[in-house]
């Protein structure tokens, strides 16, 4: 018997005529060498065209990013009421399939973890979640954290954006509000035999609806499960080929207005095309302090160039943000 909640994902099936064929001109997804001279420009024209790209060479450990996949693995394969015990997603725990408070659902179950130290409280992660998994999540975080930065230092140097660590610096202090999120799409098992071919042929069950992330950038890491798709700015879906070995950077709805739309907040979904394989991932979504104002950054406005935006703070911005639903454009409030 499927639970109410299940059905209601099943249900939501998208048949191929609601989702757009991917656009033609679209010749792929921007590769960033970091290693290669030209990573600067790569970055910054896949911010502008797609607000997206992949980063190769970037010298973490395929062992270090397998180690925390499986202790993650390990931790979704306990009993639901041992999950359970890791304390509700809202503001940070153990999810599964409720996305947020608004109503939305996916095929998918979660842990967020909050990565500023200070906040940080065992009221949230009891017991169940492991030693090594907390102690495997925080070195993933510093060290993405630092390849973020390193990235958003690139950005500023592309851009002459003096300091260059004007944006580096919002998301490496130790109060910036930044968080860290594991996600297992369990099989499908539900998915009935006709549905499973008819998932193969096209149709698809929404893993992680559509939506923007807020924050000034995210970085996503996943097995070799394909699923994630981003929207091209003609409104049509490109898949995401899976690369383990990889990180995907994605432009948030803070780096669209510091950067005074010249960059891409993308729109981005999970749809799961083979139901009986299970997808994991890993999100850094890189966010200020609370306090801190967001606005185009005055190095980058060029001579009586007028803010898009009416002035805001992360903590309004995001207070706002999480009233809405996750396909909403959460942005639209604050257009001057
Ligand atoms: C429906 C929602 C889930 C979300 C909060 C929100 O109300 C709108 C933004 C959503 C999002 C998307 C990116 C991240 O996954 C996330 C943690 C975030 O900061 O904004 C989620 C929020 C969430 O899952 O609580
Ligand atoms: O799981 C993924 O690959 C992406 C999920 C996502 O976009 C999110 O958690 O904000
Ligand atoms: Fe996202």
């Amino acid at each position: 018997m499927v639970a109410a909640l299940s059905q209601l994902i099943l249900d939501n099936f998208s048949p191929n005529n609601t989702c757009k064929p991917t656009s033609s001109i679209f010749t792929g997804i921007p590769v960033v060498d970091l290693s290669k001279p030209d990573a600067k420009t790569l970055m910054v024209e896949a911010c502008k065209e797609l607000g997206f790209f992949k980063v190769v060479n970037h010298g973490i450990s395929m062992e270090f990013l397998a180690e925390l996949e499986d202790e993650a693995v390990k931790f979704f394969k306990l009993s639901q009421s041992e999950k359970e015990k890791s304390g509700s997603a809202l503001p940070f725990g153990y999810g599964s399939k409720k996305i947020g408070c608004n109503g939305d659902v996916g095929w998918v179950e979660y842990l967020l973890f909050c990565t500023n130290p200070s906040l940080i409280s065992n009221a949230f992660f009891p017991e169940i979640i492991s030693e090594t998994l907390r102690s495997l999540v925080n070195e993933y975080v510093s060290t993405v954290r630092n390849m973020a930065c390193e990235v958003l230092e690139m950005i500023a140097d592309e851009l002459q954006i003096q300091p260059r660590d004007s944006l580096s610096k919002l998301i490496r202090d130790e109060t910036s509000d930044s968080c860290f999120r594991l996600n297992h799409y369990p099989p499908c098992p539900e998915v009935e035999l006709d549905d499973q071919q008819a998932l193969l042929n096209g149709r698809n069950l929404v893993g992680f609806g559509e939506h923007t992330d807020p924050q000034i950038i995210s970085v996503v890491r996943s097995n070799n499960t394909s699923g994630l798709q981003i929207c091209l700015s003609d409104g049509t879906w490109a898949p995401v080929p899976s690369d383990n070995t990889s990180f995907f950077f994605n432009v948030g709805d803070s780096l669209q207005v510091m950067s005074n739309g010249r960059f891409r907040s993308v729109k981005h979904r999970v749809m799961l095309a083979d139901s009986l394989k299970p997808r994991v991932s890993m999100i850094y979504f890189g966010g200020p302090n609370l306090n801190e104002k967001i606005g185009p950054l005055s190095s980058l406005m060029e001579d009586g160039e007028e803010s898009l935006y009416k002035e805001f703070t992360w903590s309004e911005y995001k207070n706002s943000a999480y009233r809405t639903r996750l396909g909403e454009n959460r942005l639209k409030l604050f257009e001057k």
